[in-house]
């Protein structure tokens, strides 16, 4: 497996190694002992999550207040656009932004530590996507920052109003969301 780095340090994009032969293809999509040795990230999951969502729909930007998560995020059907937006106060790229396309075709994954809100956007008409968490739900810690909050000027790859829940539709802008030191 190949660790990308992205323009926010502590976030990688990983690319599997796989096997193709007459049958299909296989690859190992988690191995903790090679994100250790080869990849360098320790990472203890607890959780693993798995959501599908119709084309258009754009679920976050989440974060828990308590038991911050960090998450290894992966496409099996269709393709989103993945962003990772780091809220960690004393950071240099605090408030900064990453977004990179993820899907079954590409087989990358986004390796995103705890300290960020993390939401997407589905660009394929179905999109399954499957995310392993370092800590576990914590229903009333969960937060959201507005997906479009003008400070945060993600570029999202939109051509109509998305979809959203109503909890994302009630989004806080980061300069008032309650956020890690
Ligand atoms: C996230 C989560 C939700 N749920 C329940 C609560 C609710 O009834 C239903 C749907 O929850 P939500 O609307 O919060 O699901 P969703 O909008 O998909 O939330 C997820 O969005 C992505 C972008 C993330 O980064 C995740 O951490 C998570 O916040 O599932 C769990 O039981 N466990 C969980 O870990």
């Amino acid at each position: 497996m190949k660790l990308i780095s992205t323009e926010i340090s502590d976030v990688y994009l990983i690319e599997p190694q796989v096997f193709t032969d007459s049958r299909g293809f296989f690859f190992e999509s988690y191995n903790q002992q090679k994100f250790t040795d080869e990849l360098g990230i320790t990472a203890d999951f607890v959780q693993d999550n798995h959501s599908a969502s119709q084309k258009n729909v754009l679920r976050g930007l989440h974060y828990q207040i308590i038991q911050p998560q960090g998450k290894l995020v992966r496409v099996v059907v269709g393709t989103i656009f993945d962003v990772a937006v780091d809220i960690r106060k004393s950071s240099p790229t605090f408030g900064q932004w990453i977004g990179y396309e993820l899907s079954a075709e590409n087989k990358r994954q986004l390796w995103i530590p705890a300290g960020f809100a993390h939401g997407f956007l589905v660009i394929s008409q179905v999109a399954e996507v499957i995310y392993k968490t370092t800590d576990y739900y914590a229903p009333g810690g969960d937060r959201t920052i507005l997906w479009n909050d003008p400070d945060l000027a993600i570029d999202w790859p939109i051509k109509e109003p998305p979809i959203l829940s109503a909890k994302d539709t009630n989004g806080q802008p980061l300069k008032s969301a309650q956020i890690y030191e």
